[in-house]
């Protein structure tokens, strides 16, 4: 914008060192904090967390070290210390037992499964805390995929119709925001219509709209059990090639469109210019997941000594603000409250 008539470009820094010299804000800690550009806040986390059907309160997960699988009664606990120490939202990912998964991935769609039983017994401790639940098949499935499989294709539009079951299942057990991650074509308008049709017009969309076939993801789905039925399978036909940016846009406009409330992209830190071309082009609520390997390596680095993993998990999540996103979706969301108190 023009000030005085004149650009900003002109009375930006004309003059130079040594008049000009941009270390001066940078000598003391209260300049620099006077001088900082962004800021991270608790209000923009939301905490993924993984629940299983069991009894055991906590199993940690090997994949992902200081991660646990909680048991329901075990993450109602956990989830009013989050909402405690300020958390919005918390994003609930079930395990599912292989015994439970089939090709369709009935269970998805079964009456009082484990992500209604986490749902309900999180809002029943905390109705106050934001809950988030994934449409997609991929825990539920015995391939391991988010949709449905025929002759080694995914079928989009079958699928869709499974999520909007699926979707408005997780409503009815009190799910405030779902989180369409199948990237199928079409799921977002299927849901909000589906969802509006059962009386859930106040349920939120935050759509995975802009997500991309990576090798970050591996540690979530030995999380949450789909990395054995997986196995070397890709995902390549419906999540996005990690080449492309303009086609994040089309994805981004598409689901806004089709009426998501809040638009995701993901993985976060090797997609960063992604998320500020989608923060600068649409000016929609943007955020961005800091997948499970993103996670990991971050801890692996610091068990080994090599990096101070404090300061890499609070500079990381600041490079999300900085890049436009609005939150973030980070498996340290309660560490980085406990730090921001
Ligand atoms: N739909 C949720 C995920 O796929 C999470 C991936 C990760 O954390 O690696
Ligand atoms: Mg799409």
């Amino acid at each position: 914008m023009p000030f005085n008539g004149r650009p900003k470009t002109l009375i930006a820094p004309s003059t130079g060192y040594p008049t000009t010299r941009l270390r001066r804000p940078r000598q003391a800690d209260w300049s620099r904090r006077l001088v900082a550009e962004n800021a991270l806040s608790v209000n923009d986390l939301i905490w993924p967390v993984f629940v299983h059907a069991g009894d055991e309160p906590r199993i940690p997960v090997e994949s992902m070290p200081g991660v646990m699988r909680y048991s329901v009664a075990e993450l109602a606990e956990v989830a009013r210390e989050a909402a405690d120490l300020g958390i919005p939202v918390i994003g609930v990912f079930p395990y599912v037992e292989g015994e439970l998964k089939d090709a369709q991935g009935s269970y998805a769609v079964a009456d009082n499964n484990v992500v209604c039983q986490a749902v309900e017994a999180v809002k029943n401790a905390v109705p106050t805390l934001g809950v988030m639940c994934d449409a997609a098949l991929d825990p539920f499935t015995s391939h391991g995929h988010d949709g449905l499989l025929e002759d080694g294709s995914i079928l989009n539009d079958e699928t869709v119709e499974i999520l909007v079951r699926q979707s408005v299942l997780q409503a009815s057990a009190g799910c405030d925001i779902i989180s369409p991650s199948d990237m199928m074509d079409g799921r977002v308008g299927a849901i909000r219509k589906g969802l509006d049709e059962a009386g859930f017009q106040g349920v939120l969309i935050m759509s995975y709209a802009a997500k991309y076939a990576s090798g970050f993801y591996a540690p979530f789905r030995a999380a949450v059990g789909s990395a054995s039925t997986l196995g070397s399978a890709s995902k390549s036909t419906y999540q996005m090639d990690p080449a492309n940016s303009d086609e994040a846009l089309r994805e981004v406009a598409l689901d806004i469109a089709e009426g998501a409330d809040m638009v995701m992209v993901k993985p976060g830190m090797p997609y960063l210019d992604i998320v500020r071309r989608v923060k600068d082009t649409f000016g929609v609520p943007t955020y961005a997941y800091q997948v499970s390997g993103e996670y990991s390596m971050i801890m692996a680095a610091a068990e080994r000594g090599w990096l101070d993993g404090e300061r890499a998990m609070m500079e990381s999540l600041l490079g999300f603000k900085r890049a436009g996103a609005d939150g973030i979706l980070t498996y340290f969301a309660v560490e980085v409250a406990k730090r921001l108190r």
